[in-house]
């Protein structure tokens, strides 16, 4: 099939994401812990990109019942958006790439005193085996990633383009269950890494964006991951 226009650099970003996912949080790389909940810890560094709060932003999380494939899958589709993304007004898919990869149109609700903002992204998700260790299990992936399209401009309506760079990266573990058994979905766990870096694309208040992160990421990933436990507890596992 024709690749798309787009797939060099969809391929390149979501390698290179890849990569910064499965780097540590220790060592020189500044990582600030600024939140913990259970087994959700939540890192951020301080950058500035021209005067905007553009925070790298790293959660890792382990959460039970739910396979790589069944968050990867939650976060990537459009249907179930709007169960489990508090920040959305509205969302569109302005493109169908493939079935793997689509391009969103969202507006996000206004975070006062900053305009509001809206976000052209396309999205990728993929199963990468991984050559390290061969008899690990799978690594999912969704990658974000701001995107321009001349039938969107940006800046042109009422909001402020935001410029974003996010990944989800999940693994997938399980206890052998006994002899001649199922497997249940109390012996999955899955490893989630999110990372996300979020530019506003235009002035806002770094002391209020700085507190507004603070709050709101730790609820979005809880949020998101307790969806994802609701969505596939009655349904067979999705490996
Ligand atoms: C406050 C904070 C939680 C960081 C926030 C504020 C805004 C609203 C837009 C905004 C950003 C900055 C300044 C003003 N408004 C958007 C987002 C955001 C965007 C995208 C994604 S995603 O992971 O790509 C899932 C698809 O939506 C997640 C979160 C986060």
């Amino acid at each position: 099939a024709v690749k798309h226009r787009l797939w060099p650099e969809i391929e390149k970003v979501t390698m290179e994401q890849l990569h910064y996912a499965r780097l540590g949080v220790g060592g020189a790389g500044g990582w600030q812990l600024f939140a913990e909940d259970g087994d959700m810890r939540m890192y951020r560094r301080e950058e500035e990109a021209d005067g905007l709060v553009v925070d790298p932003l790293k959660a890792c999380h382990v959460v039970k019942g739910v396979t790589g494939h069944e968050v990867c899958n939650i976060f990537f589709s459009p249907e179930y958006r709007s169960g489990w993304e508090a920040t959305l007004e509205d969302m569109t898919v302005v493109e169908n790439i493939s079935n793997d990869t689509l391009i969103f149109l969202q507006t996000h609700k206004r975070i006062w005193p900053a305009t509001q903002r809206d976000s052209l992204f396309w999205s990728h998700i993929r199963r990468v085996s991984d050559d390290q260790d061969p008899d690990a299990h799978d690594l999912w992936i969704v990658c974000n990633h701001s995107t321009e399209l001349p039938d969107y401009p940006a800046n042109t309506g009422k909001c402020v383009r935001l410029y974003l760079s996010v990944s989800l990266v999940c693994q997938t573990f399980i206890d052998p269950p006994k002899e001649g058994e199922r497997i249940k979905r109390e012996d999955i766990t899955c490893k989630i890494t999110y990372c996300s870096v979020v530019n506003p694309g235009g002035w806002a208040p770094a002391s209020v964006l700085r507190a507004v992160y603070k709050r709101e990421y730790p609820k979005f990933l809880k949020r998101f991951t307790s969806f994802c436990i609701d969505q596939c507890k009655d349904k067979p596992i999705v490996f």
